[in-house]
């Protein structure tokens, strides 16, 4: 065990009960205890100094149970069905209980645990200063059509073990070695020929309410469906290829594919090589807590093991990365790193061997407790980001992505877009799948595939959102950065091209401008890009990858600049029709609407200040006779005249102003 376990250790065991936590934290509205008057006020007293207690769970009376039952059913549903509940810990009571207390409270929890629906399982017990305290898991038992969802980005260099790790903890058997296991999730020809992964590929696991794995493989195969009826919680594997080749569709994954944690895999005999620096240092950009499995520690000699957790304890430790790493070898470092694991700071590191099943037992049970990191708001405006699209035959055209807020129902009207004109156009939802299996409605933070109404494959790219009309979304041609340059061989300066990566937008972007004048690695900028091909729906906040070949660039998105699509425009030209109708008393019609030039007209009507060619006095000269043209065609109305006359004195006045700039 080393130091930083117990460092971490140290920080959970001083943690007070979540439960008793939640009611301190709770604001006055959703405080249950809420007095109503002075007496209430002293009962409340009362009942919080139990709540606090770490006895609280030893003999409650009526009142109380209720209590601790509402409190617990608000911190499952916060947590999307689940929460771990410690026992035997209270604010400024020495942490333990003696065994009579502890059975009691044992009882009380699983008392409550079969109230609300859900199983009660022992994570660990351990001997604390005045007796034992206990940590217990209370899952949701699990419903036909719902279940948690987690997603895990699988990353490492080509031959780490990627796909094999998931083709036994997917399957259950064991590899041989020499390629067995991954055979089962190649998804190409050229894949099973090659040995190499290139695609994104999804793979699940599912646990049931006790935390078993619910996977059973019919001859080779896997039914989704099955597992997802069977799990509380399913872990979607997003396997990515290891291979440099294949970096453009592996940021892809771990942008577009909004995964929870990433999972960084390294061979003990080959150690931290080839491209995983770089997917760790891609997770480290994206915000994306990672955990490191070291794999094939069958036929590593200790030696060599020993420099390559040498070697990833130091990157890791290392300023650039500012990770806590954690040696899990027991159950009891399991339930620590993963109750702790989401404050990003803490890496677990798993060694684990595909071929002998060596601490597979310790992953799986990691992977039970891991939590989605996406909250599940579902009263936000709906927003679905698009990664891929299919057509199916006798289905139509279908869209598969992951929920990021609010709550999308069969027969929802959502807005698709933007289009290359930067509008969004109305879609009806004609199914939902999960995994595979059809539902009635998807939340924030989980996957879901939708069948569409009336619309064809080619209308929809990938990086296209669905969002809640309520939103009233306007996409973007342009929008700034805060970025720091990770690695580029000479300077980055204006008109610079790379792809740009955000949530599921891969797009080819130009430097427009810029805070310093060129970029080397290691400087920071703000700077302001362009989207070379399509406009797109982006949010402040989001996190950013800018590479092209061997260059990177990391950063926030700072500011978004809306683009004003054909439609607003026009919108702005009736809307001052409609203004000046209303000014002169006059009722808007058709004909009175401001009409665009047909492109034979549109040079007549070229704005007098808009200097093309020539010197300013020529265009001047050309404006007025342009405009004299104009008047004299629409013979003898004043209204005409009034319009050279202007257009003369506005030609008059852009002389001025040139000879003033000529001065
Ligand atoms: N002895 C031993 N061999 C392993 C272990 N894990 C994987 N292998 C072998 O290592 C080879 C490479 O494994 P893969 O799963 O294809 O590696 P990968 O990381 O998915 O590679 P890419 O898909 O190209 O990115 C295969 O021949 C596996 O049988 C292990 O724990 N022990």
């Amino acid at each position: 065990m080393n130091g930083e376990i117990q460092e971490v250790k140290a920080e959970a065991a001083s943690k007070v009960n979540p439960l008793q936590r939640q009611s301190d934290e709770c604001s006055e509205e959703d405080n249950l205890f809420a007095p109503d008057d002075d007496f209430g006020a002293f009962e409340e007293d009362a009942v919080m100094g139990v709540m606090y207690r770490k006895t609280a769970l030893v003999s409650p009376t009526e009142e109380e149970y209720d209590q601790l039952l509402q409190r617990l059913q608000i911190r499952i549903d916060e947590n999307q069905g689940e929460t771990i509940f410690i026992v035997g810990v209270g604010e400024n009571d020495v942490p333990g209980l003696c065994e009579e207390d502890m059975e009691a409270s044992v009882a009380t929890l699983r008392s409550l645990a079969e109230t609300l629906g859900t199983e009660c399982v022992l994570l660990r017990q351990h001997p604390e200063k005045a007796g034992h305290i206990a940590e217990y898991l209370l899952r949701s038992r699990a419903h036909e059509d719902d279940f948690m969802e987690v997603r895990v980005a699988v990353v490492g260099n080509v031959d780490a073990g990627k796909s094999t790790l998931l083709g036994v903890l997917t399957h259950g058997d064991l590899d041989n070695g020499r390629g067995l296991a991954r055979q089962k999730l190649f998804r190409h020809k050229h894949e099973k020929e090659s040995g190499r992964t290139s695609s994104v590929g999804n793979d699940i696991l599912g646990f049931d309410s006790c935390g078993n794995v619910v996977n059973k493989p019919e001859h080779g195969h896997l039914d989704w469906i099955k597992i997802c009826q069977q799990a509380s919680k399913v872990i979607t594997f997003i396997d990515l290829a290891g291979h440099e080749k294949y970096l453009k569709t592996t940021v892809f994954g771990m942008t577009g594919h909004a995964p929870d944690f990433s999972m960084l895999m390294v061979g003990a005999n080959a150690g931290v090589v080839g491209m995983a620096k770089e997917h760790l240092g891609l997770a480290l950009a994206l915000n994306v807590p990672v955990f490191v499995v070291v794999t094939k520690i069958d036929m590593c000699p200790v030696n060599v093991l020993q420099d390559t957790l040498k070697m990833l304890q130091r990157i890791l430790k290392s300023p650039g990365c500012r990770k806590i790493p954690v040696l899990v070898q027991s159950m009891d470092d399991v339930v620590v790193s993963a109750t702790n694991f989401t404050s990003e700071r803490m890496c677990p590191i798993f060694q684990v061997s595909n071929v002998t099943g060596e601490n597979l037992d310790l992953m799986k049970m990691f992977l039970n407790l891991l939590s989605t990191r996406l909250v599940s708001d579902v009263t936000a405006p709906a927003e679905f980001q698009i990664d891929d699209t299919f057509s199916v035959p006798g289905v139509g055209t279908v869209v598969s992505g992951t929920t990021l807020r609010g709550l999308i129902r069969l027969n929802d009207t959502l807005l698709l877009g933007p289009d290359a004109l930067g509008q969004f156009l109305p879609i009806v939802i004609k199914s939902i799948h999960r995994k595979r299996m059809p539902v009635l409605e998807v939340r924030g933070g989980q996957t879901a595939s939708f069948s569409l109404k009336k619309i064809k494959r080619s209308q929809i790219r990938k990086g296209m959102m669905m969002l809640s009309p309520r939103l009233e979304p306007t996409a973007c041609w342009e929008f700034e950065g805060e970025i720091l340059v990770l690695h580029h061989p000479t300077t980055i300066s204006v008109k610079y091209q790379a792809m740009v990566h955000v949530g599921s937008v891969r797009q080819t972007a130009t430097i427009i401008c810029m805070t310093k004048e060129h970029l080397r690695t290691g400087d920071k900028a703000t700077v302001r890009f362009r989207f070379i091909k399509n406009p797109e729906y982006l949010k402040k906040d989001m996190r950013m990858v800018f590479r092209e070949g061997r260059t990177k660039a990391v950063g926030t998105i700072t500011h978004i600049f809306p683009h004003v699509s054909m439609a607003a425009a026009q919108n702005t030209r009736q809307n001052r029709a409609a203004k000046k109708a209303v000014e002169s008393n006059h009722q808007l019609r058709p004909q009175n609407e401001p009409q665009k030039p047909s492109k034979r007209n549109r040079h007549r009507n070229r704005p007098y200040h808009v200097v093309t060619s020539g010197t300013a006095e020529e265009q001047n000269k050309e404006n007025t006779a342009t405009a004299t043209a104009t008047a004299t065609a629409s013979v003898g109305t004043a209204a005409a005249a009034a319009a050279a006359t202007a257009a003369t004195q506005t030609a008059a006045a852009g002389t001025v102003a040139a000879m003033g700039a000529a001065s």
